[in-house]
């Protein structure tokens, strides 16, 4: 989709100290971004801080403190980003095991206040992993989905948390009654959380389903969520039948908390039918799909970042995934080794990563 030179979406990159890059910046373009270099080169570092940016934190590891440049005591990106026709300043560093963001000069108390600037979603070489990993990762995805759809999922979720919290300090004491105060608020807000959940999951559906019968035409996929306690009963309900139990073992094992989506290929559990690169396309659908449905919001304009691309698909179904691109509302990074991997020269703008500097081709 070509976007005017004022679309919303991240406008201006700059870091210092960030990983093996040189101290540099990019203006990146409101549509497509090719970024192409050797391995080792710093792609994946370039498309990492720009995560950085939109979450105060790397989606390569939860040591924050190793994208600091060796040898240096802060990491910092900077970015100028347009949304909803202003622009806006924001930036985040990590330094002596704080991470700090401003936003227009002003620290933000809590990451909410900025995240909305740029709804993010990475699809790497490790996508797979939402399918194969615990259900955190997708009650993550669930819950990052919702908030960007619906601001005020955070509250209800934060409301949960904190119920369930106290819930299970009291089950944790033996304190039957204490445990039971708790439970209203706990099921009424948990049902609140299932109910946002099951319909932004309704939205998201016929989006995926749209990809996937594009990308995976011979297989029948579907997910289906698991609310975290049994079908048919009210949350309250099954905590008040189940309160014995969760004494014993000392905490809760019932609410949204302990939610998951099965996805499933033909059935039956789709990382038992599919191969690695099915796997990476039905996930990678899933998250294209959420941001075309944020685009759809016209909050922060969302951004995609696809890193080392070309892997693990065949040239048709590259082919397919860069069509998409080329339509998708969301501003995108995209990295590959060679740039012949990413046969979109008319498009776009490229950069070229070699040694840790950036340059515009
Ligand atoms: N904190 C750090 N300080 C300095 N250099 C680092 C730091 N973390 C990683 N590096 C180095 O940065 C280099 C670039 O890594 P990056 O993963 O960005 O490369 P890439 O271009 O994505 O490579 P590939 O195509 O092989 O995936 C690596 O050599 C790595 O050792």
């Amino acid at each position: 989709m070509t976007q005017p030179a004022d679309a919303d979406g991240l406008e201006r990159l700059g870091w210092t100290g960030f990983r093996g890059l040189a101290p540099g910046s990019i203006d990146p373009d409101p549509g497509l971004n090719l970024i192409h270099g050797d391995n080792a080169a710093g792609k994946t570092s370039l498309v990492e801080a720009i995560y950085f940016l939109a979450r105060a934190r790397s989606f390569i590891t939860h040591r924050t403190a190793r994208v600091i440049a060796n040898g240096q005591d802060a990491a910092v990106v900077n970015g100028r980003i347009r949304a909803q026709g202003q622009a806006y300043r924001l930036g985040v560093g990590h330094q002596q095991g704080e991470t700090r963001v401003r936003l227009n000069g002003a620290d933000t108390r809590a990451l909410s206040e900025s995240a909305w600037l740029l709804p993010i979603q990475v699809v790497n070489t490790e996508v797979q992993r939402l399918l194969t990993d615990s259900p955190d990762g997708r009650r993550a995805f669930l819950n990052w989905g919702v908030f960007h759809v619906k601001p005020g999922y955070r509250a209800d979720w934060r409301r949960y948390r904190r119920a369930l919290q106290q819930r299970n300090a009291a089950l944790k004491t033996g304190h039957r009654q204490l445990s039971a105060t708790w439970e209203p608020e706990m099921a009424e807000a948990g049902k609140r959380v299932d109910d946002q959940r099951r319909a932004f999951l309704a939205k998201l559906e016929p989006v995926c389903q749209k990809l996937w019968q594009q990308w995976l035409p011979d297989r029948s996929i579907e997910w289906r969520l698991r609310s975290g306690w049994p079908d048919g009963s009210g949350l309250d309900e099954i905590l008040d039948t189940h309160r014995d139990r969760e004494l014993a073992q000392g905490h809760g094992l019932y609410g949204p908390h302990r939610a998951d989506l099965r996805v499933l290929a033909d059935g039956v559990d789709a990382t038992a039918q599919l191969s690695r690169g099915q796997q990476k396309l039905l996930v990678t659908a899933m998250r294209l799909a959420l941001t075309e449905l944020w685009g759809e919001q016209r909050a922060g304009r969302p951004v995609l970042l696809l890193d080392d691309l070309p892997a693990e698909l065949d040239a048709g179904h590259r082919r397919a995934l860069l069509d998409y691109l080329l339509c998708t509302p969301a501003q995108c990074f995209v990295t590959a080794i060679d740039a012949t991997q990413l046969p979109l020269e008319a498009h776009g703008q490229w950069f070229h990563v070699e040694h840790g500097r950036v340059t515009a081709v």
